[in-house]
């Protein structure tokens, strides 16, 4: 059996049931991020200086690849009937000699520019010479390739929302380009709130180490996004509040203070701000008190929920689409894939868990939202909604 009932006394759960009124369901919420955020405007930048960002304009060929007449093969570049008369060697860079006269070969480096009336490049595993002389057949193949042959001036290489990757760079090189059309990338602040969080050194009594900061800086990485800066906030209103009108990123995380307690300033905080609330806690487990939330100057604020896992877990849910949605991606297509195992689901909402990779994949055991020991052994996250029974496909969320 895959399904274990819901458990009353869970109180976590209790909370989701309750808070199916307010709370986003999980597909919706990831659409809202996904979904909402314009891209951030596009400006011309070198190709070396565009990596990591996402094309918005098509990606167009300056030159012709190749761009003059190459010969494919070491060799002779010969002309007319054989035998031939070896005149000249070119290496590749070499200048151009003069025209090719018929009988005639010149001895050719693979790369050179194939001299004018030349036919064919006899390759010299297929020749033999004596002197000045080569003789030869020559194959249906000419092993020359011809100026535009790959792509011409105004080709498109790449279309617009493409990331420039090395590949892409590389592509844009070898067809003349210097600049192209690239959304700017946006900017990250991590606040990491939590008077009892240390971000380096060994943890006094009641001290926790920071979880949150490489995994943010990971997936902002990943996702098209400026390195993050990352402030530390104590757990008091009037600092938070300062920290994030502070801020002057397109984008801030807060992690810790998404809850109900004493010590939680973030909800309050970002009403007083007259923030607009897209998505307000999600049906999902673990996750449920993620957030995310506009600024009236139209800043985005995502709240992580500071048990690690499941700040692990808002930060795929809603941090992820919202960068690459704000760098210019078009949104990702989470792949499905069939998984096997037992765990207690969500009746009005999802169960994320750690799934190991396999034919199926498999749930890799029981996780507390604390821990992120299960996940850091695992493949990915499977997203299992209340229905899903063993061997159902789930959808896959990418660890960072
Ligand atoms: N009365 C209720 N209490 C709680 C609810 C609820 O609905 N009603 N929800 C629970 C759930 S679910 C979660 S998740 C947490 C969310 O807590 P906060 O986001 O407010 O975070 P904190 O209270 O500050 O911390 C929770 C936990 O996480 C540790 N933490 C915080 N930041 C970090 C960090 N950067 N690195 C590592 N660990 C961190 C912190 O020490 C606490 O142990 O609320 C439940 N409570
Ligand atoms: O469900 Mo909370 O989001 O336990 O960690």
């Amino acid at each position: 059996m895959a399904d274990i009932p819901p458990d009353p006394t869970d109180p976590v759960q209790s909370t989701a049931v309750s808070a199916t009124h307010h709370s986003t369901a999980w597909s919706r919420a990831y659409e809202i991020a996904a979904g909402t955020p314009r891209p951030l405007p596009a400006e011309s930048v070198t190709v070396e200086r565009a990596a990591g960002r996402v094309l918005a304009a098509p990606l167009r060929a300056v030159r012709s690849v190749p761009a003059f007449d190459t010969a494919a093969m070491d060799g002779y570049a010969v002309t007319g009937p054989g035998p031939w008369t070896v005149t000249a060697q070119l290496l590749a860079g070499a200048p151009q000699p003069g025209p090719m006269r018929p009988g005639t070969a010149i001895e050719i480096a693979t790369g050179a520019v194939v001299p004018e009336g030349a036919e064919a490049i006899l390759p010299y595993e297929d020749s033999a010479r004596d002197g000045t002389l080569v003789t030869g057949v020559l194959g249906a193949r000419a092993h020359i390739r011809r100026a535009g042959d790959d792509v011409r001036p105004g080709d498109e290489l790449v279309p617009a929302g493409r990331p420039v990757n090395a590949t892409v760079a590389a592509a844009a090189v070898q067809a003349g380009v210097e600049r192209l059309m690239a959304h700017r990338a946006p900017g990250v602040t991590l606040l990491v709130t939590g008077n009892e969080v240390i971000s380096a050194g060994v943890p006094g009594p009641g001290q926790v180490r920071d979880s949150f900061t490489g995994l943010v800086s990971a997936i902002a990485a990943r996702a098209g996004a400026l390195p993050p800066a990352r402030r530390h906030v104590s757990d008091v209103a009037a600092l938070l509040e300062s920290e994030l009108a502070a801020a002057r990123t397109e984008v801030v995380v807060v992690s810790g203070s998404s809850s109900a307690g004493a010590a939680d300033h973030l909800h309050g905080v970002l009403d007083r701000l007259g923030a607009a609330w897209h998505v307000r806690g999600v049906a999902c487990r673990p996750g449920h008190p993620q957030a995310l939330a506009e600024l009236p100057d139209g800043r985005w604020v995502v709240s992580l929920p500071g048990n690690p896992f499941a700040g692990l877990v808002a930060a795929l849910t809603l941090l992820e689409p919202l960068l690459h949605a704000l760098s210019g991606s078009p949104p990702a297509v989470l792949p499905t894939v069939p998984v096997r195992g037992t765990t207690r689901l969500m009746p009005y909402g999802v169960r994320i868990v750690p799934v190991h990779r396999g034919t199926p994949w498999h749930i890799a055991g029981p996780v507390s939202s604390a821990g992120l020991h299960a996940a850091a052994r695992a493949d990915g996250l499977a997203v299992l909604p209340g229905s899903w029974t063993d061997g159902d496909p789930a959808q896959i969320l990418a660890l960072p």
